[in-house]
C-alpha cells in the first residue's frame, strides 16, 4: 500500500510573492487525491515542494516520519524513491526512443542488469498501451502517448506516492477520460498513493477520494470528494460551474460586488458524478474500502450536505455493518424502500430535508419526518468489514500486448 504524506503549515514564497501559506492536509496512503485551483495559484509548486525539489520557508512534510523539508540530503534522496512523478509534458529526454526513456530510472537508479531492465520496463510499457512504441522518439508521438510513456517511466521503480501534474493538459476529452481511467486502474492494481493536481473539472468530480483547492494563496479545503463538491463556497461554485462571474477573475484576485455574489449564490452546485470504477477484469480498489471507514469515523464532522452523499453511497447492509439503522420512512430521501428507522442513530444530515437528486438512486423519495435530535451515540460503530472481492485476471490496458502484432 502506498505511504501516508502528511503536510503540515507548508508555506512557500518566491521573494515578496507569497505562493500559498499554512497549507495543512495528509494525503491518506492508497487513496486519490486532487488538488484543484485557478492557474498561478501554485499547484506545481506544491507537487514540487512534496517531492523535496523545492523548499518551503515554513511548514514540514512527513513521510514514513521524515521531514522531507529539514532533513538530510541523504534522507531526502532515500525518500524520494518512492515517489513517481508525471509532469506535465512527460519530460521525456526528446534524443531518446520511448523505450530508454522508460530505461532510464532503472539504469541510473538500481543495480538491474539489462534483461531484468528489459523485463520491468517492457512490463510497464505493456501496462499502459505502448507496446509497439519502443523504437519511437518522443517528438514522433501524440501528447497522449507521451503522458503515456511518462506514466510508464514514473512507475518503473515501484512507486508508493505518485504525483500527476496536469494529466488533461494538451488532452482532448476522450484522451483525458482514458488517462483518468488509467490512473483509477493503476491505483486498484498498485494501491499507491496518488496526487493530482488538474483545473479540468470533470476529472476532480469523477476520478478522487479526496479534494483541495488552493485559492488566494490558501488551501480552502481538503477533504473527502463529496464535501468540495457539494460546497457552496463561492470560489468552489464558481470553479466547478467554469462561470466568469464570482470571485475568480483572469488575475486570480478580484474585487466581487454583492450583486455578484448574490448572482452566484443563486447557481446550483452541480449534482454529484458517481466516481469512476475500475475497468472490468480487474481488482476493486482496496482504497475505497479504506476511504468508506475512514469517512464514516469523521462524518459528523463534515457537511451536512457532504453526509447526505456519503451516506447515498451505503448499501443497506454497509449501513448495518456501519452502525447506521436503517432510516425510517421519510427519513431518508434517496432510498425507495420502506424501512424502518432509528432516527436518533443518524446523523443530522439524514433527518434534514434534502434536495431532490438527480442522478438515478433506487430509493425514491418519501415525506420528510420532524428532525430528530442528534444522539450522543456515535452512529458509525463499525462492523466487520465486508469481504474483499476475489482479484480477477489481469486485464489489458491499451493497445497491444507485449509479443503480440
Ligand atoms: N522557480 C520559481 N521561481 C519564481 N517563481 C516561481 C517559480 N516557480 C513558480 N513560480 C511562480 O509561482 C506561481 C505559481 O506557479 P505554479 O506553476 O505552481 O501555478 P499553477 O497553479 O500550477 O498554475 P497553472 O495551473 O497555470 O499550471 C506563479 O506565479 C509562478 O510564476
Amino acid at each position: 500500500m502506498g505511504v501516508e504524506v502528511v503536510v503540515d503549515g507548508l508555506s512557500k514564497s518566491f521573494g515578496a510573492q507569497t505562493i500559498w501559506r499554512d497549507v495543512t492536509l495528509t494525503l491518506p496512503p492508497g487513496e486519490i487525491s486532487v488538488l484543484l485551483g485557478p492557474s498561478g495559484t501554485g499547484k506545481s509548486v506544491f507537487l514540487k515542494s512534496l517531492v523535496g525539489l523545492l523548499k518551503p520557508e515554513h511548514g514540514k512534510v512527513v513521510i514514513n516520519g521524515v521531514d522531507i523539508c529539514a532533513c538530510p540530503e541523504h534522507d531526502l534522496y532515500e525518500i524520494r524513491k518512492l515517489f513517481g512523478v508525471l509532469f506535465q509534458d512527460g519530460a521525456l529526454f526528446g534524443s531518446m526512443n520511448l523505450y530508454d526513456n522508460i530505461a532510464f530510472p532503472l539504469r541510473e537508479h538500481t543495480r538491474k542488469s539489462e534483461s531484468e531492465i528489459r523485463e520491468v520496463a517492457l512490463e510497464k510499457m505493456e501496462m499502459v498501451g505502448l507496446i509497439g512504441a519502443e523504437e519511437k522518439l518522443p517528438g514522433e508521438i501524440s501528447g497522449g502517448m507521451r503522458k503515456r510513456a511518462g506514466l510508464a517511466r514514473a512507475l518503473v521503480l515501484d512507486p508508493e506516492i505518485i504525483l500527476v501534474d496536469e494529466p488533461d493538459s494538451g488532452l482532448d476529452p476522450v484522451r483525458t477520460v482514458l488517462l483518468n481511467q488509467l490512473i483509477v486502474d493503476l491505483n486498484a492494481q498498485i494501491d499507491a498513493t496518488i496526487l493530482i493536481v488538474t483545473h479540468d473539472i470533470n476529472t476532480a468530480r469523477t476520478v478522487p477520494d479526496n479534494i483541495g483547492m488552493l485559492y488566494r494563496r490558501n488551501l480552502v479545503m481538503f477533504g473527502p470528494r463529496e464535501v468540495l463538491l457539494t460546497s457552496a463556497e463561492p470560489a468552489v461554485v464558481q470553479f466547478l460551474n467554469g462561470r466568469p462571474d464570482g470571485p475568480i477573475g483572469m488575475s486570480e484576485e478580484k474585487d466581487v460586488g454583492e450583486s455578484e455574489l448574490a448572482r452566484l449564490s443563486e447557481v446550483s452546485v452541480p449534482p454529484m458524478m458517481p466516481q469512476l470504477d475500475v475497468s472490468p477484469g480487474l481488482p476493486a480498489r482496496s482504497a475505497v474500502r479504506r476511504r468508506k471507514d475512514r469517512v464514516l469515523r469523521q462524518l459528523r464532522t463534515l457537511s451536512p450536505s457532504a453526509q447526505q452523499e456519503i451516506l447515498k453511497t451505503l448499501t443497506p447492509d454497509e449501513l448495518a455493518l456501519h452502525g447506521f439503522s436503517v432510516p425510517a420512512t421519510g427519513s431518508w430521501p434517496q432510498r425507495t424502500e420502506p424501512v424502518q428507522a432509528q432516527p436518533d442513530r443518524l446523523p443530522q444530515a439524514q433527518v434534514a430535508g434534502v434536495p431532490q437528486q438527480s442522478r438515478p438512486t433506487p430509493y425514491p423519495r418519501q415525506p420528510q419526518p420532524e428532525p430528530e435530535p442528534e444522539s450522543e451515540v456515535p452512529p458509525w460503530a463499525a462492523g466487520p468489514r465486508p469481504a474483499e472481492p476475489a482479484g480477477t485476471p489481469r486485464r489489458r490496458w491499451f493497445g497491444r500486448k507485449r509479443g503480440e502484432q
